[in-house]
């Protein structure tokens, strides 16, 4: 029941911001339920009025009913225009606060969820909930006036007929709420396959080249060919469920249309009712039966959106950053790193690092070395605040001021991580990535710095040339030197170099190293490497084994 409330209560916090859009379009939606209704009265005086001869009647009655067919298509489109803004509104804004807390959480909550996981949560329970408030909620209380306005009217044309066509709306709730508690499970396995689904694909695609250089095509192929097997057996599955329970919906309402109709057919034949009065029955009848089908459709849709609500809830669940405003900016140089007593695991509490102490000064360049897997990255991890230290401390300091690590002290610090990190786009978005209002001279200042110019201007579009997702277009080598140069260009007080030249040649590599040294401010500079030549251009050099930090140069 908490549940229930919580989710309640996260929807309407929404629905907040488009509430004013939201009112009148459920007032239009009202008045149109009324022009149907009226419609079934205005038609029962008009055949009364023609079968009786009254001509001057059938006219004013035509009129009137060609009015409000005018005023219904007005309307109609004012609440199409309108309900579009509002879905759009709505569907922007939830999907922004995933976005937003999605980007601010912790990065080691990433791990719980793969990234198509995120995109079919952010895509279709946003749009599962949007049409939830800004169509099945409007629609509800719509079909609800048409019901009771219905329901008041048919009683005072034939108040056995209307008892009877409302006796079947229970038996409609019981169906639908016996057939949703199955569905909300079926709908739950076919989002958990549409997310297995998409990553499949996504992976496949995003690692084209391995699927043919291993020649997995085939495999690929079956593999999708299992997934969609059990794709289609859990849609038969849902359709199977909704079949029946939509068989069963329409027999119960196909019985007490035919009981109505042998009632209203024997009251005409008996001289109980008019002919008009008998069609009107039918118009309002159908108003009543009508609303009350569609909702016990709607029931399930309903059940869904919650477990649509349910896994949105779950991505803000994640837990966010602390950002503590520093009191360092970048301009606070000399500046110091101490890692005192530093130990971490990562969530399986297999020990990574074991007690580290160190201590890094200005214009200082650290080597790191260590196996394959003995946790150079993790360290840098922890010095960008991604991970938090199991115990000990990490702390910068300027001057007087000293602070602990927190998420804020990114801005202190410039990165080059491993491998191809570029985003598609032109190399100018990519180089200015972190330095968004950079001169064209600053750009090429850090391109020559990281090697990058020479290659950038035999290119037709030079910094205007377009590159693929990955940097694709690009040798391993070029987009490693985009990436140096992206990090150059945003001067800052900390440099880190992550296997940022293992794809280039040796000399390209000590040309960009002693590059380095060029640069504006002398930033602290912690280079990763297995290259004993970028070695020698170190202060000092750290190896990490067995969890432990040893200075070895
Ligand atoms: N996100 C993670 N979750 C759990 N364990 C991780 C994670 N990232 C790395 N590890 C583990 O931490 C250990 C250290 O990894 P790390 O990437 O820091 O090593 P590395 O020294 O940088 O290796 P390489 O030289 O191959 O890049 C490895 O055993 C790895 O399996």
């Amino acid at each position: 029941m908490k549940k229930i409330y919580l989710q309640l209560k996260w929807i309407f916090a929404y629905t907040k911001s488009i509430i004013w859009f939201l009112i009148p379009n459920i007032c239009i939606s009202g008045i149109l339920a009324g022009i149907g209704v009226y419609t079934a009265i205005l038609s029962k005086s008009l055949i009364d009025s023609a079968t009786s001869g009254n001509l001057d009647l059938v006219v004013k009655y035509l009129v009137f009913m060609g009015s409000l067919f005018l005023v219904d298509i007005v309307l109609s489109s004012i609440l199409s225009l309108s309900s579009t803004y509002c879905s759009t509104k709505f569907q922007n804004q939830i999907q922004k606060d995933v976005f937003q807390h999605v980007i601010y959480a912790k990065w080691l909550e990433h791990h719980k969820y793969h990234s198509v996981n995120f995109l079919t949560r952010i895509n279709n329970d946003v749009a599962t909930i949007t049409n939830l408030v800004t169509s099945t909620l409007v629609k509800v209380i719509s079909l609800s006036i048409t019901f009771i306005t219905s329901f008041y009217t048919l009683i005072y044309l034939d108040a056995t007929i209307a008892i009877l066509s409302v006796l079947i709306a229970p038996i409609f709730l019981v169906i639908s709420i016996l057939f949703a508690k199955k569905l909300k499970v079926t709908y739950n396995e076919i989002q958990d396959q549409a997310i297995k689904y998409n990553s499949f694909i996504q992976e496949a695609l995003q690692n084209i080249m391995i699927v043919k250089a291993f020649c997995t095509e085939t495999k690929s192929l079956s593999l999708l060919d299992a997934l969609q097997k059990r794709k289609l057996e859990l849609n038969l599955k849902a359709n199977s469920l909704n079949l029946r329970s939509s068989t069963a919906l329409l027999f119960c309402s196909y019985l007490t249309y035919f009981i109505i109709l042998s009632i209203g057919g024997i009251k005409l034949a008996k001289g109980l009712i008019t002919f008009g009065s008998l069609t009107a029955l039918f118009q309002l009848f159908n108003n009543i039966q009508e609303p009350l089908s569609e909702l016990a459709y709607m029931v399930p849709g309903i059940i869904k959106s919650f477990a649509s609500i349910e896994r949105l809830m779950e991505i803000e669940d994640m837990n966010l950053e602390e950002s503590i405003p520093s009191v360092l900016s970048i301009q606070s140089i000399p500046l110091t790193i101490h890692f005192d007593h530093v130990s971490f695991s990562y969530m399986d509490e297999r020990p990574i690092l074991s007690d580290i102490t160190l201590e890094i000064h200005s214009g200082e360049t650290v080597g790191l070395i260590g196996t394959s897997g003995s946790g150079k990255t993790t360290l840098i991890r922890l010095l960008l605040a991604l991970a938090t230290p199991t115990s000990g401390s990490i702390l910068i300091s300027a001057g007087h001021s000293t602070e602990s690590i927190a998420s804020i002290h990114r801005e202190l610090i410039s990165y080059v991580p491993q491998g191809n990190t570029l985003f598609s786009g032109t190399l100018k978005d990519n180089i200015c990535y972190g330095y968004r209002n950079a001169t064209l001279l600053e750009i090429e200042e850090a391109c020559r710095l990281a090697c990058a110019w020479d290659f950038i201007e035999q290119l037709d579009n030079q910094l205007d040339t377009v590159i693929g997702e990955k940097g694709i277009g690009l040798s391993e080598g070029q987009a490693q030197r985009i990436a140096i140069a992206r990090a150059f260009l945003r001067i800052r007080p900390i440099l880190i170099l992550d296997e940022a030249t293992s794809s280039l040649d040796m000399d390209t590599e000590m040309h960009i190293l002693n590059g380095l040294k060029q640069l504006h401010q002398q930033p602290i500079c912690i280079i990763i490497t297995h290259r004993p030549s970028a070695l020698s251009l170190c202060h000092r050099v750290y190896k990490l084994e067995n969890h432990k930090l040893n200075q070895v140069d």
